[in-house]
């Protein structure tokens, strides 16, 4: 009998974890690589599995695709790593069990490290190996990214007529961590061909149950579940999966109940928990009906806006809008970043941007000066946020924070390397790029965590990103602007510019594109200051023009800041009629510059503003 017609008829039982049993043999290595130099360990994991009473076994391919293997150097064994999987599941399947070709997810919470192609080429070398092979069906398991689930059953079905059996898994009971809801999920896949649909992975039984008890039987296709042991412990630098078979027999009765007909095991459980849940489901005709018990629905997701000054992309959308980075003090004096502040404040400016540990070098926290200058002095700060020093945990618990504060304007960016900065040996976190912060900014605006937890209100974050124009190659620079409108910029801030012709460069490479563009402008403070910009930063170039100017004042301080801010002022004169934002950078903390500059641009906007009117009432 094919496995089509046995999953029509009776409940299946899975296997269960196939890393767990290689790890708990002490082998620590590539799992999908031991097929070839361990193939006798995977053959008894399988074997026992089929003794436990395993009507569906699936190969030792859960990472066995390019993507993953080159994380081991072994890209370019997919073929012989498949084959040789498929071989040992079949020998220990003896026609016995199905042999079902098992292919992992690959996203994480990442979309941005794996794009869709990506995804699409790693898969199809895989499913060719398998159809190759002839396996009995595809597995397609753990996936929490449900674009990259759809993507792959969408391919898999235009190839082959095999049962497809697509789960995906979940951070929180009931929703993947976009917010879909898993019935909406399931629904989707189903619509897609799976013949089978279901959940693995990360939840235990009861979260797993509780997020069944939500489902309702799918039309056509057959429902699955492969939940782990338990919730994971560590211990001595390992994880472990405490539970006792028989609670895992009781919860397999459970989902049983819940509509599951294929049921295995995922992370944690053993031969023994296979056996358990055999000797209670196995061959159960499948239950026909299920009732939905009502719930009172979780409070809807507040939408009503707390009252907010404009965001700032709406500003520079409507005219002329100032913005300056004054960083936090690298010492615990705070006396002339505040003074700094305020000048700006009284100067009129739009908001004051704060760094996020800048160079990778650390600095007095941005949050913290960014609150105190909101509460003291009604400024609209705007907080940098690097991926660089925070983990998914502290990003999410960060931003939450800066919502609670009031704070609503954010720039998102992926940071610079430790290695660059103070601490050479701290690590860079990254677990996200720019990209995917921003992304996830925009989906706590929608009221979802990053895990796809209903926040129960909206975050209204403005997500700034960054604009590098100091490279080669500028149109590459402009393509990453695209992506991360994609993503969910609202608007951008870019690097100082250094010369008016690079400022029209700059226009016209970027014109096409509709968010507001703050253009960067840092005055120079001295003939040294602009020698390292130019010699020593990667990607700025100053004009010869400008470093002879900062170096006819080499020896008085008082007359390089004049000339420094005299450049300024030509770089402002050719920006303001190309762009409505102007990011000021106040260099060293010396905001006397910045307000002076601050009060220019506002005197060439409100000059610009009454030749408008008057060349509109000579018109007339
Ligand atoms: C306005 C502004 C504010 C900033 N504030 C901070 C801050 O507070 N803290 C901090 O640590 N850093 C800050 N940076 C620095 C920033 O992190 C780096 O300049 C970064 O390389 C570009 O921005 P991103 O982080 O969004 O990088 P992304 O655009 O996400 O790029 C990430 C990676 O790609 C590389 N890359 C970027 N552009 C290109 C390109 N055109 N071609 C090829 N490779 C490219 C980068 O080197 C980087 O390794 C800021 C930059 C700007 C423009
Ligand atoms: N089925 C695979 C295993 O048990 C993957 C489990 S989810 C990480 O090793
Ligand atoms: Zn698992």
């Amino acid at each position: 009998m094919k496995l089509h017609e046995a999953l029509q008829e009776r409940t299946l039982i899975g296997d269960g974890a196939m890393g767990t049993l290689l790890y708990s043999y002490g082998i620590d290595l590539c799992f999908e690589e031991l097929n070839l130099s361990h193939s006798k360990e995977v053959l008894n994991v399988h074997k026992a599995y089929v003794h436990a009473g395993a009507d569906v076994i699936q190969t030792n391919t859960y990472g066995a695709n390019y993507v993953k293997l080159a994380r081991y150097g072994l890209e370019d064994q997919v073929k012989e790593i498949n084959t040789a999987a498929i071989k040992l599941a079949k020998e220990a399947a003896q026609n016995q069990s199905y042999v079902v070709g098992t292919v992992g997810g690959i996203r994480g919470i990442q979309k941005q490290t794996t794009p869709l192609e990506e995804v699409k080429r790693s898969f199809r070398e895989q499913l060719y190996c398998m159809l190759f092979e002839e396996v009995d069906g595809i597995l397609f398991e753990t996936y929490f990214d449900l674009e990259e689930l759809l993507t792959v059953v969408e391919i898999a079905k235009k190839e082959t007529n095999l049962p497809i059996i697509a789960q995906v898994s979940m951070h929180e009971p009931g929703v993947l961590q976009d917010g879909t809801p898993l019935t909406e999920a399931l629904e989707l896949i189903e619509e897609l061909g799976a013949d089978v649909v279901g959940v693995n992975c990360r939840l235990g039984p009861y979260h797993m149950i509780q997020a069944l008890e939500e489902v309702p039987l799918p039309k056509k296709a057959v429902l699955s579940a492969y939940p782990n042991a338990s919730l994971p412990d560590y211990e001595d630098g390992r994880l472990v999966y405490p539970t006792d078979p028989t609670y895992f027999q009781k919860s397999a009765i459970q989902l049983y109940e819940q509509g599951a007909r294929l049921i295995g095991g995922c992370c944690g459980t053993t031969p023994d928990h296979i056996q358990a849940i055999a000797e209670s489901v196995k061959g159960r005709a499948p239950i026909t009906s299920k009732t939905i018990p009502v719930r009172e629905q979780p409070a809807a997701i507040e939408v009503t806006e707390k009252e907010r000054k404009p965001h700032l992309h709406e500003l520079a959308h409507q005219g002329r809008s100032i913005i300056v980075e004054l960083d936090p003090p690298k010492r615990l004096k705070t006396d002339r970043f505040f003074q700094g502040a305020k000048a700006l404040k009284d100067a009129g400016v739009d908001s004051v941007t704060l760094a996020d540990n800048s160079l990778a070098s650390p600095r007095i926290s941005n949050t913290a000066m960014a609150t105190l200058i909101h509460k003291k002095y009604d400024i609209n700060p705007l907080v940098h946020i690097s991926c660089r020093d925070r983990n998914l945990i502290g990003l999410q618990s960060h931003l939450m924070g800066l919502h609670t504060l009031g704070i609503h304007e954010v720039l998102a960016v992926t940071g610079d390397p430790t290695k660059i900065g103070d601490f050479p040996g701290a690590t860079s976190v990254y677990d996200l790029s720019s990209f995917d912060l921003i992304h996830y900014i925009k989906q706590l605006n929608k009221g979802i965590s990053f895990s796809g937890k209903p926040l129960g209100e909206k975050t209204s974050f403005s997500v700034a990103a960054a604009f590098n124009p100091n490279v080669r190659n500028l149109n590459r620079a402009v393509g990453r602007l695209e992506k991360k409108i994609k993503y969910g910029a609202d608007y951008f801030i870019s690097q100082p510019v250094y010369s008016e012709e690079q400022i029209l460069e700059v226009y016209e490479a970027t014109k096409h594109i509709e968010s507001p563009i703050y253009i960067g402008v840092m005055p120079l403070t001295s003939s040294r200051n602009a020698e390292f910009l130019h010699n020593e930063v990667p990607g700025i170039t100053l004009s010869s023009e400008i470093r002879d100017r900062m170096d006819l004042y080499r020896d008085d301080p008082a007359l390089s800041k004049d000339e420094g801010i005299a450049i300024a002022k030509s770089l402002i004169d050719a920006a303001l009629d190309l762009f409505n934002g102007i990011y000021l950078i106040t260099p060293f903390l010396r905001y006397e510059m910045t307000v002076e500059l601050t009060n220019y641009i506002q005197e060439k906007t409100k000059e610009r503003q009454e030749r408008k009117v008057s060349n509109g009432i000579h018109i007339i």
